[in-house]
């Protein structure tokens, strides 16, 4: 069995490291044929060997028994809600509450990235591993959909790198690439099922699935942008640093996030963020502005469950159209 388990462990780290490459990198470096004769060579090693057999073995992310009905999970820390601006004169309020808050005059560095349009999620990893992912649902109380989210190939069943606390939360949004989005409806239409009105509910009703084959499916992606609980275990001082842990742990992260200075920066971003807007690969509703150091975040904290440190500025709705 030694060299069994050998195999087998060379067998998951290679199989990960195709679906990295083919789901997040979206560059296959092995032809299907191949991946799957290893994929099955997997599942016979751990049919053989069951104690071979670990959680975060790629042949965990399909073929779990449905489930009868969503357990509710409390999240270890709230998953918070952000207000809104809409006006520059907001955001210029914001940013002068943050300098008085701080008690400073200086410009503020803040950590800018998309707003995507999809559905919040936290994840949480023990030693390393995928235990459970629920939905935000009321940001205390969400609905567990672990066996849902093990089928997204952006979500690693363990973290690469090191530097993880025992236990962490790690929040994103799960969503549906407009392409993607396309080629499913068009896959629903032949069927003669009905169409998904847009991605944020194609990712919605695909997370929501009883039968985690159905969630296998679908096209979901998933961006992480942030920490629950384990936060203050980081050695991190910036949300720029944190994003940069989250990548390096195997997280899709936005590519479009930056670090800009004051009100003015902020403006620019968004105004830069609504030109790229029709191009981006997936539906944004905004753009969201955090201020960039943890310890000012803490000492500015929250009012009710928003938080005094981030906003998020939002482009007018548009009127519903016809694609
Ligand atoms: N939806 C989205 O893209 N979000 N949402 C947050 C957020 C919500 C609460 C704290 O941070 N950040 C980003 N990029």
């Amino acid at each position: 069995p030694l060299v069994a388990a050998e195999r087998a462990a060379w067998l998951r780290a290679e199989l990960e490291r195709h679906n990295r490459a083919y789901y997040v990198l979206d560059a296959p470096t092995i032809p299907d044929a191949e991946y799957d004769r290893l994929f099955r060579e997997l599942q016979d090693l751990e049919r053989q060997y069951p104690e071979l057999l670990t959680p975060d073995s790629p042949t965990q992310r399909v073929g779990a028994p449905p489930l009868k009905e969503f357990p509710s999970r409390v999240h270890g820390v709230p998953m918070l809600s952000l207000n809104n601006a809409f006006e520059p004169a907001e955001v210029e309020a914001f940013d002068k509450r943050v300098r008085d808050g701080l008690e400073t005059i200086s410009a503020i560095d803040y950590a800018v990235e998309p707003k995507f349009d999809g559905l919040a999620i936290s994840l949480t990893y023990e030693n390393g591993v995928f235990t459970r992912g629920a939905t935000r649902g009321d940001g205390i109380t969400g609905e567990e959909v672990t066996p849902n989210l093990r089928t997204l190939r952006d979500i690693p069943l363990r973290l690469q790198g090191d530097g993880w606390p025992a236990l962490i939360e790690i929040r994103g949004e799960v969503l549906m690439f407009k392409a993607d989005f396309a080629r499913l409806n068009a896959r629903l239409r032949e069927r003669g099922d009905k169409e998904l009105v847009n991605p944020r509910n194609g990712a919605a009703g695909s997370l929501r699935q009883l039968d985690s084959r159905i969630t296998a499916g679908r096209p979901l992606s998933f961006f992480a942008y942030g920490v629950g609980a384990g936060a203050n275990d980081l050695a991190v001082r910036t949300h720029g640093e944190l994003m940069d842990k989250l990548a390096a742990w195997g997280f899709p992260v936005a590519a479009e996030r930056r670090v800009v200075q004051g009100a003015r920066g902020l403006l620019a971003y968004f105004a830069e963020i609504g030109e790229k807007r029709p191009a981006l690969p997936y539906d944004i509703d905004g753009v969201v502005y955090k201020v960039n150091r943890l310890d000012w975040q803490d000492r500015l904290g929250f009012v009710s469950r928003a938080p005094r440190f981030a906003i998020a500025h939002k482009f007018p709705a548009e009127e519903a159209l016809t694609e």
